[in-house]
């Protein structure tokens, strides 16, 4: 067994520590926020952390009734001056699993040196880098992957901001929802792993992940797992805007994993219908079986919990780690070892 498959099974039991931890932190949350009086937030990651950045942007608009942003941490290392207007009284949220990515722990330096940004570090480390310039620190060293590729991590990381927001938002139900699709995740990981590796057992060398809203960053996240673990092409895309451009790469070397919810569904039965007339096979994630067109895709995993649509993030994220972990496996490429890349850049 591969130690990034052991950390992708581990996830669920590194999620209960993480909802009670941020649970325990949520009264030093709020009040931290509700001091800096701020007028935006600005979430700064790299590769995975950036992606993570950008579903919790999506969720501090929707959620916690702030305009909020994602910025890469080497653009913002680079650029520091050009984004001053955006940086005016904003909360810097940097999630990162080490805390030592050179690009973060620098752009949050260069933008201090005018004027106090205030920052809060998510980190699996105890004391990193990022940590000791913070405002405020929240630590997962439990949900820390050993691996270079992050997964358990990413869940961890992932559902952190999400409650970051929710307290904010005081949005109980989807703090709630959170805690539900945890308690869940063992049973769905049983259920639904082996349909993944099956309908991913072939030889394809495309992967497109789609998905919309606050799962988008997610999808991003799928992507980056699909390349870095099993060395293959992929993207991400918002579900139709798949139709405008990105189609033509779709075929029967393609395989689409898509995120579809209970709404416009006949759209969605649509776009699913015209990716399988192209040939490619599709995996796709819903909440509820009625959510699917059975009839267009390869196979359907549903989550079977009518939560929160940024809850389903939690058991959707499972898919494209379970299809990179087995695309590996089947081109013998070790999944711990990706060719030419480090868990963390330092510059
Ligand atoms: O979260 P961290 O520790 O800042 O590191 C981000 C790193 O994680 C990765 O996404 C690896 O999974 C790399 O792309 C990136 O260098």
């Amino acid at each position: 067994m591969s130690l990034t498959y052991s950390e992708v099974i581990q996830q669920y039991s590194a999620l209960r520590e993480t909802y009670n931890y941020m649970l325990s932190k949520r009264e030093d949350i709020v009040a931290f926020v509700r001091k800096q009086a701020v007028s935006s937030i600005t979430f700064v990651g790299c590769g995975s952390s950036y992606c993570l950045s950008e579903s919790a942007a999506f969720s501090s608009r929707l959620r916690a009734g702030l305009p909020a942003s994602a910025l890469a941490g080497g653009d913002l290392m680079l650029n520091p001056q050009r984004y001053r207007a955006l940086l005016e009284n904003t909360l810097l949220i940097a999630p990162s699993r080490s805390g030592s990515t050179s690009e973060v722990v620098e752009a949050v330096r260069l933008i201090r040196t005018e004027k106090h940004v205030p920052v809060v570090a998510l980190s699996c480390v105890t004391d990193s880098p990022l940590s000791q310039k913070a405002d405020l620190s929240l630590e997962l060293p439990w949900a820390f992957d050993h691996s270079v590729c992050q997964t358990r991590t990413v869940t961890n990381l992932y559902v952190a901001n999400l409650l970051i927001n929710a307290f904010i938002g005081g949005d109980e139900k989807l703090i709630a929802d959170i805690g539900t699709a945890i308690e869940q995740g063992e049973a769905y990981m049983k259920r639904v792993e082996s349909g993944i590796r099956q309908a991913a057992d072939f030889a394809w060398t495309n992967a497109v992940v789609l998905a919309d809203g606050e799962l988008q960053g997610l999808a991003s996240e799928g992507a980056i797992a699909l390349t870095e673990i099993a060395k293959v092409q992929a993207h991400s895309f918002h579900l139709l805007d798949v139709r405008h451009g990105p189609m033509v790469t779709v075929g029967a070397d393609t395989l689409v994993i898509a995120a579809l919810t209970g709404d416009g569904t006949e759209h969605q039965s649509n776009l699913m219908r015209d990716i399988k007339a192209r040939g490619a096979k599709i995996i796709a994630f819903a909440d509820r079986a009625e959510a699917v067109p059975q009839q267009f895709v390869d196979l359907a995993v549903i989550s079977d919990n009518q939560l929160d649509v940024a809850a389903q993030g939690i058991p959707f994220i499972f898919i494209p780690q379970i299809v990179a972990l087995s695309s590996a496996e089947r081109q013998g490429i070790n999944p711990d070892q990706p060719d030419g890349l480090v868990a963390w850049v330092k510059l």
